[in-house]
């Protein structure tokens, strides 16, 4: 791999402050075509409790120093991050497969967690309380949670882990990090990043490694552990949860999605369709907060399938380092197995393929974008999360009946809302039994605003103030006189 800083691609883990080799070594590939990109380290649950122990050593240091101290510190390593920006989009295209354009986007969205949290950490402010006794003075303190572990996915192998580890650095805390196992460059070359702005050794960690049970059990039962932080699927984070009640830790927990993407017949078709792709195809659907459900008023079906046919048509799919391509392959082969076994049960129990249906031929992990309409609630297609550049349309007639059948999923992560009237627009976005609700776009990831979702799909906020909150703990202080 060629990189103007051959520096940032780092092999090793990376553990209090040094770069250390583990017992065996795994291969980590280019999904687009298999070309192996280098071998990393495949550490043990061994090689997370020496982190763990370095991120329990640097801890008192680190809480100790003010948050201006920890605030320039955090802005060193997002600088750095943006200055190498082009280099850490070609890492994360080359192992995740998304294009350039976007694994930029990411990386810029990234860094802008860093920048926002060290600028946030100096606001944490605590309280005074009217006393209930006049011999009495009560007041409150916000303090570290203490060593924060997390597992991130690989789908957003940059943001995930950033938007984790800022709040929590920023808080005072220590981080351990286990990234996917398909993408631990773009996590290795953030921890060179953050040695290089200077965080000091066992601030941050970054164990690679294919034992991700073996590695889970450490981060999530270790008694050092005060906080885990996790994005990924429900599956994997309520096992995760049930390992966490061993030492009641504090949890965070960003898991899967089943969003319903409604169009009413006032929408702008345009507006409607331009929000559709962008919440469908970014990094070929495989994103927590896609759109799985594709609901349009039966009045406008036609037209809204008509134009989403002819954009999706136009979609430029190839290799994503490539100039012009809109859509990479998907992770690996497991995925695309899965979204074709989705598609063929959907046509198989009556749902119209209009276009796509099938992988295409150009690679082994390329999945065709495909549109399915006449789909129906109860077809797996509409009860899983397909993860996968799949759009499921689906047909109705009233605003009370969509929104029950929006809202009947254990899930509630986002769900998006189209329509020119403000009224309708309000009413069914507060009915929307969701965590995050976006009217008339497809776009509304932002480090300022909270992401999370109710129901299944997790337990506490990342970004903004509330993704602050999630790294401290509240004393109350109270002194009598
Ligand atoms: N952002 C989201 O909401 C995401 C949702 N998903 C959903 O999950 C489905 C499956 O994707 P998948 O990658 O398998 O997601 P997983 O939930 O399996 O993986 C996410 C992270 O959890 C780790 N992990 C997996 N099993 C364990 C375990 N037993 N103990 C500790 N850590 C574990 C993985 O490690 P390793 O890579 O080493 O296995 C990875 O780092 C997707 O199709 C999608 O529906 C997936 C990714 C992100
Ligand atoms: O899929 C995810 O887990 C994160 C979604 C990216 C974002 O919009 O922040």
């Amino acid at each position: 791999m060629k990189l103007a800083n051959p520096d940032l691609l780092k092999f090793q883990n990376y553990i209090d402050g040094t770069w250390r080799a583990a017992a065996r070594t795994m291969a980590v590939c280019d999904p687009a075509n298999g070309e192996l990109l280098g071998n990393v380290a495949d550490g043990s649950a061994a090689d997370a409790e020496t982190a763990v122990t370095a991120a329990t050593a640097a801890l008192p240091e680190w809480r100790r120093r003010t948050a201006a101290e920890r605030a320039a510190t955090l802005k060193r390593w997002y600088q750095l991050i943006v200055e190498n920006s082009g280099d850490l989009a070609r890492i994360l295209t080359l192992e995740q497969g998304k294009p350039l354009a976007e694994a930029q986007g990411e990386i810029l969205y990234g860094a802008s967690f860093i920048e926002w949290f060290a600028e946030e950490c100096r606001r944490v402010y605590g309280q005074t309380i009217p006393t209930h006794n006049p011999a009495m003075r009560l007041s409150t303190i916000r303090q570290p949670v203490g060593v924060v572990s997390c597992i991130t996915p690989w789908n957003f192998p940059n943001a995930m882990i950033t938007r984790k580890a800022a709040p929590a650095l920023a808080a005072g805390c220590t981080v351990v990090i286990k990234p996917a196992q398909e993408t631990p460059l773009s996590a290795l070359a953030l921890g060179q990043l953050a040695h290089e702005a200077g965080l000091p050794k066992g601030t941050i960690n970054v164990v690679t490694g294919s034992d991700a049970a073996g590695i889970g059990r450490v981060l999530t039962q270790d008694p050092r552990v005060a906080k885990f932080t996790f994005t990924g699927s429900t599956a994997v984070g309520k096992l995760l949860m049930a390992q966490c009640a061993s030492t009641v830790k504090k949890m965070s927990m960003e898991l899967g999605g089943n969003a319903p993407f409604i169009v009413f017949d006032d929408a702008d078709m345009d507006t409607a369709v331009k929000a559709c792709m962008a919440t469908k195809f970014r990094n070929a659907g495989q994103v927590c907060v896609a759109t799985n459900r594709i609901y349009v008023h039966q009045a406008v079906h036609d037209e809204f399938v008509e134009k989403l046919r002819t954009e999706m048509a136009a979609l430029k799919i190839g290799h994503g380092t490539e100039a012009g391509i809109n859509m990479g392959p998907m992770i690996f082969r497991r995925a695309v197995e899965r979204v074709w076994e989705l598609v063929q049960d959907a046509v198989a129990s009556g749902a119209n393929l209009e276009i796509g249906g099938e992988p295409l031929p150009n690679g082994e992990n390329y999945f065709a974008p495909t549109l399915l309409t006449g789909v129906s609630d109860d077809m797996r297609i509409a009860t899983e999360e397909n993860f996968g550049p799949i759009a499921a349309v689906q047909q109705f007639t009233d605003e009370t009946d969509v929104i029950r059948r929006a809202n009947a999923t254990p899930y509630g992560l986002a769900a998006y809302v189209m329509s020119e009237n403000i009224r309708r627009a309000n009413r069914v976005v507060e009915a929307l039994e969701y965590g995050m609700v976006a009217c008339n776009t497809g776009v509304f990831s932002t480090t300022v605003a909270p992401f999370g979702g109710n129901k299944e799909s997790g337990l506490g906020r990342e970004g903004g103030v509330e993704g602050m909150a999630e790294f401290y703990e509240t004393k109350y202080c109270c002194f009598g006189t």
